[in-house]
């Protein structure tokens, strides 16, 4: 923290029971949020990286110096105080493993929003990557190791990150040498109550899409492995296996045909069968459609030494093209872009216009 007073994170380490640990670092965080007129009397803002269901996120420059910093606005009008404290406070917990988005301190809240920072990833999410073809092999299988590592190490912290998808996943290089799991938005402690999801997601593990508001489920890391699982059919194929994980979506009952079928047929259903036989027991594992049977995360690094992908082998230069510098987002030129509306009028100005 910037006032020099020791800041209550224990590199990741969340205590003997993690949602008193929580409460209790949300609790000290209250008073240590710094309050800024404006935001941009710290930070230069510089473009719009995305923007989801609970706020917008920025790139910016901060004015004291160092590296551009990607800065996560929630509007306090509809993102509570609570549920700001909590996403910040989960993120600087998990700060150290290189797989999680670091969180950086201080928190901030200007007259319109709340604020901090996190380290920016130049290429955006891995969905923005995913856009006309899933990954070659090699990157596909670092995304799978680097995200067992880190769900592994959020787990052992007893917390469940509960929106593993490719939206959150942010990439530094195209090659994916680092890749980080970010949006800490839904992270709550193992046992925590889950809602039903709002509406049909494909990331949903089938418990959670059978639940009827307003029952709740209590969170498991086997939520997460039903993400993973679903995340790395994403990412090898650039889409999802089905709209919904329940019937009579086709997609899903194809795959639950499968699992279920007896005897097994000697080859599975497309889109399956593009999967070599070590990535069709690493998925069967991760999707299993009981939450019990499901495998842990660490599953991927069994199978992380043999390829994937059968179908359609990726040519070599395909493979160089995502090794390269590509697309990556800058800190843009000297002067500050102009953003929306609704970013921060509080200031009275668009961006671009004042310093
Ligand atoms: N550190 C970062 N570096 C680069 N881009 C980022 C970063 N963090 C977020 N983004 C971009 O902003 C988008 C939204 O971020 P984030 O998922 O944190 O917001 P959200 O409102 O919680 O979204 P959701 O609706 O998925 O819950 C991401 O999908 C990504 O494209």
């Amino acid at each position: 923290m910037e006032n020099g007073e020791q800041e209550p994170f224990e590199d990741g380490d969340l205590e003997e029971d993690p949602a008193l640990a929580l409460q209790r670092l949300v609790d000290l965080t209250a008073s240590r949020v710094t309050p800024v007129r404006t935001l941009r009397s710290c930070y230069r803002l510089v473009q719009e990286l995305g923007a989801g269901t609970y706020g917008r996120v920025l790139l910016a420059q901060p004015r004291r110096g160092g590296p551009p910093v990607a800065l996560k606005l929630l509007p306090r009008a509809s993102a509570s105080w609570a549920t700001f404290l909590r996403e910040f406070c989960v993120g600087r917990c998990v700060s150290s493993h290189p797989g999680l988005l670091s969180t950086l301190a201080p928190p901030l809240q200007s007259p319109r929003h709340y604020a901090f920072a996190q380290e920016f990833a130049p290429c955006g999410d891995l969905s923005g990557m995913l856009e006309n073809r899933g990954l070659p092999e090699l990157q596909l299988r670092r995304v799978g190791v680097q995200l067992a590592g880190a769900l592994d190490f959020l787990h052992s912290r007893g917390l469940v990150h509960a929106d593993v998808k490719p939206d959150n996943v942010l990439v530094f290089d195209r090659a994916c040498r680092r890749i980080a799991l970010g949006d800490f938005g839904l992270t709550r402690p193992e046992g925590c109550p889950a809602p039903a999801p709002p509406g049909p997601l494909p990331s949903a593990p089938p418990e959670l899409c059978l639940l009827q508001p307003p029952d709740t489920l209590a969170l498991r890391p086997e939520l997460d492995s039903w993400g993973l699982g679903v995340l790395l059919f994403c990412a090898a194929t650039a889409c999802f296996p089905w709209s919904v994980a329940l019937a009579p979506d086709p997609g899903f009952e194809t795959f639950a045909g499968w699992l279920t079928a007896c005897p097994q047929p000697a080859v599975p259903p497309q889109p399956w069968a593009q999967f070599s036989l070590a990535a069709q027991t690493l998925l069967r594992g991760l999707l299993a459609l009981e939450p019990e049977k499901r495998s842990r995360p660490a599953a991927v690094l069994d199978w992380a030494g043999e390829p994937w992908v059968v179908v359609g082998a990726r040519a070599e230069e395909e493979e160089e093209d995502f090794g390269g510098g590509g697309e990556e987002k800058g800190t843009g030129g000297e002067e500050e872009a102009s953003l929306d509306e609704g970013s921060e009028e509080e200031e009275g100005a668009q961006m671009g216009t004042g310093s």
